[in-house]
């Protein structure tokens, strides 16, 4: 029996990290209509750090989020459009604005340990009418029970799906595995999986996590996204329909957006850099990297003793500062 898998395509969002927040109307614009095309059942848009994103710490959009939703939301007669809002960086009037800019699913995102910040938000996607989903940052630094609980709370507050994220690219195959199979005998709802390449191990877990039963799956098309990227969305629909499972994409459609829409608009090859690889051995949020590369290159050290030590302090999104403190006390006296 073909057992359908829903494919969400994260490159106008997480992607965004890896232009520096650069997307245009026209660009959005173009892969939305591909991804339409294509039969992409969910995609998502906004800053790379969700809505509200925009800032001197996060780094700023060239262009307004709402514009880009907009843009997206004209092009889809079948594909809705997904919205990521992180409490605390965005507020529940952006995602009121996003709904009325066309957004139709909002994933609430809150580090492994903190669900209970989303309650309000959760609650408000669901009302909105919006297709709600919770979404577990930084999943590797939390044991199984603790995810457990954690998705639990999502589970209670409404939310249809429980992501399991891999922000750091930190897990690997037996990590996703047993997170995903735990979630599956706990929860009623669905349970997603969003993965980091930092370790080469993207695909490898995404397939884990489908054979655990995952339903939801992320992907970025020539996996632009944070770090090494994500799992490449156009080569995992193929891994996933050789596998047995139904994805409901059209491949070649997929395949002609993302070289003739995404790869010309890449500031960097998706490579698994000294960078991207110490993200993941150390555990590093991937959208850390860029801020870790700039901050090395303004005090002259090395970009892995910066994530290294970052690591160790365990440090979560929205302690970006901390990368800049990091890397001045490296500076030699
Ligand atoms: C900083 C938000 C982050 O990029 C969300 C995400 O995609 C992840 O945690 O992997
Ligand atoms: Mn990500």
């Amino acid at each position: 029996m073909t057992k359908d898998v829903t494919i969400l395509d994260v490159s106008l969002r997480d992607g965004s990290h890896s232009v520096r927040h650069s997307f245009t109307e026209a660009q959005v614009s173009a892969a939305a209509k591909g991804l339409n095309a294509a039969g992409v059942r969910y995609f998502e848009v906004s800053h790379g750090d969700g809505l509200g994103g925009s800032s001197l710490q996060y780094g700023l959009s060239a262009v307004d989020e709402l514009k880009l939703i907009e843009a997206a939301a004209a092009q889809c007669t079948t594909s809705e459009v997904a919205v990521l809002l992180i409490p605390g960086i965005g507020t529940k009037q952006d995602l009121q604005n996003a709904v009325s800019a066309g957004a139709k699913m909002v994933r609430v995102a809150t580090h492994v340990t903190e669900a209970d910040v989303a309650a309000q938000h959760i609650a408000l996607g669901r009302e909105l009418g919006l297709k709600t989903v919770g979404f577990l940052m930084m999943s590797h630094m939390a044991p199984v029970e603790k995810i457990v609980e954690q998705a639990k709370l999502f589970e209670s507050y409404g939310a249809e799906a429980v992501y399991v994220t891999d922000s750091a690219g930190a897990m690997l195959p037996p990590d996703v595995t047993a997170r995903i199979s735990a979630l599956k005998n706990a929860l009623q709802c669905d349970v997603g999986f969003h993965a980091h390449n930092n370790l080469s191990m993207a695909m490898a877990n995404t397939v884990a996590a489908v054979e655990a039963g995952a339903t939801f799956i992320d992907g970025s098309m020539r996996a632009l996204g944070a770090g090494a990227g994500n799992t490449q969305t156009e080569v995992m629909v193929s891994v996933l329909e050789k596998l047995g499972y139904n994805t409901g994409i059209d491949l070649y459609k997929l395949i002609d957006t993302a070289n003739d829409v995404i790869a010309p608009l890449m500031q960097q090859p998706q490579e698994i850099t000294a960078g991207s690889l110490v993200l993941g051995h150390a555990g590093v949020y991937s959208s850390f990297l860029l801020h870790a590369q700039k901050a090395a290159k303004q005090f002259g050290v090395d970009e892995r003793d910066v994530l290294m030590k970052i690591g160790e302090l365990k440090a979560v999104g929205g302690q970006e500062d901390l990368i800049y403190e990091v890397a001045q006390s490296l500076v030699k006296a």
